[in-house]
């Protein structure tokens, strides 16, 4: 196993974090292997009712950086469902639109499936503390995961502009809270340069091995569907980790023979935190920070690390970016809730964006699609509330307000009188 710039493939060795070349690329992580890949282990450990195994990332190891059991920290995390849904394919305007939620990882996010590796990774090379910059849901993982090492944790993320329920996750968890007057850039920038003058491990995505645990969402959706790959994969985007992940995990599971042929995958961004788009849409000749806004605050992202990597998950699948207003996120969100599965605003991005490349015709009605929810509902309960009590509740079409009564017969027979 290696290091290798994706610029210029300058090499580093494995033994020790380096998050950029000197060229200032970003890192993959190589990973030797010989023979063909056997993929029976896989099927084998769904059973795995203890030890690493029940991990739905270290499930595919064979295809994950080669650590010694004994540094493995794992909660476990994956094992996440694939919900058919007929109802949202309709309303999206496809043929079949299956999600897979992250949310249900042991924080509530995707980012535990980069986390396990990264964390034991950390631990092998033998950091002393581990640091990341976050609009909530990586500080909260790598909070959950630095806590089970035993590691000391700093995390840096932007004052008042991260959801109270991450707050409150990360803070039970233990970890030292460096608020920034700034956005979340700001923070990364920061949590970087703190990183390279004390010699902190990172734990964010721009270590190349957060997304070696993070290919694991591709590679679990698609074990299954029966290695059957659908035509779409959709996703958010914000500092673009995940785009750079699973374009990775398409292209070894392709070089491996595993699936025949690779999905088109599509990146949704918020309209108002939207650089790769604006990237995408000018052919990807030039590329601008922005200042971000939006109320998908996980994906309030305006200058992201892995743009290079992301750039090259398009153009390996022949992929799309969109970007989707604050009110159809929220629309989507509700949408999804209702469904019954639930998911926070940046993950509802997903099925808002799919909605619209249908309604644009880059993705065709009879298409199959698998989009991903990255976060759980109860991530973000201010927006909830926003949406069905703030005061733009009226104008939502799905907004529902608990209504207060007295406690008499009567008073409840005037308001549920449309369902007794
Ligand atoms: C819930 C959620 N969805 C989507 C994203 C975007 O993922 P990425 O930064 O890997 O593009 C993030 C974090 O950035 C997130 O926390
Ligand atoms: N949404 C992210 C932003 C940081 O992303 P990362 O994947 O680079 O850690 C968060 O939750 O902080």
């Amino acid at each position: 196993m290696h290091l290798r710039c994706v610029d210029c493939g300058e090499t580093y060795p494995a033994d020790r974090l380096v998050t950029r070349c000197q060229c200032g690329g970003l890192l993959d992580v190589v990973i030797e292997r010989t023979g063909a890949l056997d993929r029976s282990g896989f099927d084998r450990r769904l059973t795995a009712l203890t030890g690493i195994e029940r991990s739905g990332v270290w499930r595919y190891r064979e295809l994950l950086p080669p650590l010694p059991d004994a540094t493995i920290v794992t909660k476990p995390e994956g094992n996440t469902n694939l919900y058919e849904v007929p109802g949202l394919a309709a309303w999206a305007g496809v043929a079949r639109l299956v999600l897979k939620h992250e949310g249900e990882n042991p924080t509530g996010s995707f980012k535990d499936r980069g986390m396990t590796v990264a964390t034991s990774h950390a631990l092998w090379v033998g950091a002393q503390i581990v640091a990341c910059a976050s609009t909530g849901n990586t500080s909260a993982s790598v909070a959950a995961y630095a806590a089970t090492a035993g590691l000391p944790a700093i995390v840096f993320i932007p004052e008042g502009k991260i959801s109270a329920a991450k707050l409150g996750q990360t803070i039970a968890y233990g970890a030292r809270i460096v608020q920034i007057r700034g956005n979340f850039d700001a923070a990364m920038a920061l949590v970087q340069d703190a990183a390279r003058r004390y010699g902190i491990y990172l734990l964010n995505s721009i270590n190349p091995f957060r997304l070696e645990g993070q290919k694991t969402i591709v590679f679990e959706l698609l074990h299954q569907m029966g290695w059957e790959p659908p035509d779409w994969i959709v996703l958010p985007g914000g500092n673009l980790g995940n785009t750079s992940a699973v374009g990775k995990a398409l292209t070894e599971l392709h070089e491996a023979g595993v699936i025949g042929r690779l999905p088109r995958v599509a990146v949704i961004q918020a309209a108002g935190a939207a650089p790769f788009y604006e990237a995408y849409r000018a052919g990807f000749r030039e590329y601008h920070p922005v200042t971000p806004e939006t109320v998908a605050t996980a994906i309030r992202i305006g200058d992201p690390v892995s743009y290079s990597k992301a750039r090259r998950t398009i153009d390996l699948t022949n992929g799309v970016v969109a970007a989707v207003s604050d009110e159809a996120i929220m629309e989507a969100k509700a949408r999804i809730d209702r469904a019954g599965i639930g998911c926070e605003p940046a993950s509802a991005a997903t099925l808002a964006g799919l909605r619209q490349l249908v309604s644009d015709g880059v993705i065709p009605v009879g298409a199959s699609v698998a989009g991903i929810l990255t976060g759980h509902l109860m991530k973000d309960t201010d927006a909830v509330m926003d949406y069905h009590l703030g005061p733009d509740a009226a104008n939502h079409p799905l907004a529902n307000p608990p209504q207060v009564i007295d406690p008499t017969p009567a008073a409840l027979e005037e308001i549920l009188g449309d369902v007794l």
